[in-house]
């Protein structure tokens, strides 16, 4: 889409983005997992099958298993029973199979006809109802994959189907890459925890308990290294210590740019900062760079903006893709469909905005309503919203209108 006209010193979302993917380094290294521990991890090398899939010629239906030479109108006598989990049979000549799904289908049967369709006479001879085909509802041995076919690559994120592919291949323990750990720290002297009393002028910390749940659930390790104050000496030892203990540093609040907001000043006295402020709204104050020396040996730090729904669009935007690329996983390209605004609305100036929204689907098309208040500290809306719409710089909403709609899905690990 086209960004409209940016405000000096930003970057723009999509260069700040692709810098952010190029940036990512996939963590080295590999370990054993279990298939029930490894449900979200990501693949360390690529799989191959070990088994032709099916293993065998089976029965894709319950019911009978034939020659369809030898169907006529004397019908064929019940011979053999084959249930799931037999082995391979013989089918005796001039007979037919009762025959289970999933069970072996006997060696000279080129049919299986659902029992629906059969009829059994007094003398329990099978007659067919209607016409059957050959190979009907038999699945091929190896029809699905050969034994040495590629299965999953390395970089797959172990999704349930795919534990279930695994699992289908009596693959018990895969390779998978070890889990990111991210150092978390909350900068402010404002702010309190949940559950302590309430004084003027105290903020609870919503980002702490809102960026592990988001790490967490994109598994990675977090270790929670609580609130620091705003002060650089204070944030210089939390930056060094997280430092030698973490493959990422995430902080939130201070990286604006008043006397009090300390990252930046620290993040370049201890290293580098590669880029700072984008053109989105919220989520401007975002910052990026190494502790070290500076160079991508260092260990990356992103700065969250203080505000809580700034920092979530951050995370959704810039922050999970890198984190993504490090976890070895393939970051795709944001997902966005046109979807009509059902409110009109002035547009920001030289930023894009991502409002959130939610869709009303009670009409013939799809309509994107603000969720509630857009403040960057409204947690509100943000709570309720099904995606973003996301308006160019310097574009005002215009009810009836179609816009870029990011369906909040895509960032849900
Ligand atoms: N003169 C300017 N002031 C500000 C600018 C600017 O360009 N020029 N940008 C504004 C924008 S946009 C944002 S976003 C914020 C970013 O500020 P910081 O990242 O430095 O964050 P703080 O100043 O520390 O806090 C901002 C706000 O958020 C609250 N906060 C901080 N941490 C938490 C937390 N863990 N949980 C809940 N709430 C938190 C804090 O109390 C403040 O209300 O700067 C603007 N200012
Ligand atoms: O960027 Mo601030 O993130 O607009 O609230």
């Amino acid at each position: 889409m086209s960004c409209g006209t940016l405000a000096k010193g930003l970057l723009d979302l999509d260069v700040a983005r692709a810098r952010m993917i190029v940036a990512a380094e996939p963590v080295r290294g590999e370990e054993f997992a279990t298939l029930e521990q490894a449900a979200g991890r990501v693949l360390a090398r690529d799989i191959e099958a070990k088994l032709d899939m099916p293993g065998v010629d089976n029965s894709a239906m319950d019911g009978y298993a034939l020659r369809l030479a030898e169907l006529s109108d004397t019908g064929l006598p019940v011979v053999l029973r084959v249930p799931a989990g037999a082995g391979v049979a013989i089918l005796p000549e001039g007979g037919c199979a009762r025959i289970f799904t999933g069970a072996p289908v006997p060696e000279g049967a080129d049919c299986v006809v659902p029992q629906e369709r059969v009829q059994l006479d007094e003398a329990g001879r099978v007659h067919v109802v209607g016409e059957a085909k050959l190979g009907a509802n038999i699945r091929r041995c190896g029809e699905e994959y050969r034994a040495g076919d590629p299965l999953l690559p390395a970089g797959w994120t172990l999704n349930a189907a795919a534990l279930a592919l695994l699992a289908s291949q009596g693959i018990a323990e895969v390779p998978v890459l070890p889990r990111l750990k991210v150092a978390l720290i909350s900068t402010g002297d404002e702010l309190i925890e949940p559950g302590e009393p309430f004084g003027p002028g105290r903020v609870y910390n919503s980002n702490r308990v809102m960026l592990k749940a988001l790490l967490e659930r994109a598994d990675c390790a977090v270790w929670d290294l609580g609130i620091i104050a705003d002060d650089p000496q204070a944030l210089r030892e939390a930056f060094a210590a997280a430092r030698d203990g973490a493959d990422l540093v995430v902080c939130t609040g201070g990286v604006s740019v008043g006397e009090e907001d300390h990252v930046r000043p620290v993040l370049d006295a201890l290293g580098g900062l590669w880029f700072h402020g984008v053109a989105i709204k919220p989520g401007k104050a975002f910052a990026f760079g190494y502790l070290d020396d500076g160079s991508t040996e260092g260990v990356p730090l992103i700065g969250l903006p203080g505000n809580p729904v700034a920092s979530l669009v951050g995370w959704h935007l810039l922050a999970r893709p890198f984190v993504q690329g490090c976890q070895g996983r393939n970051v795709g390209p944001l997902q966005q469909y046109r979807v009509r605004a059902g409110f009109s609305r002035r547009g920001s100036p030289g930023r894009r905005e991502l409002l959130r929204v939610v869709i009303d689907w009670q009409g013939d098309q799809p309509l994107a309503l603000l969720s509630g208040g857009q403040g960057s500290h409204m947690l509100h809306a943000a709570s309720q919203a099904h995606g973003y719409l996301m308006m160019a710089a310097d574009t005002d909403v215009e009810e009836g209108h179609e816009y870029h709609y990011l369906p909040a899905g895509q960032f849900v690990d």
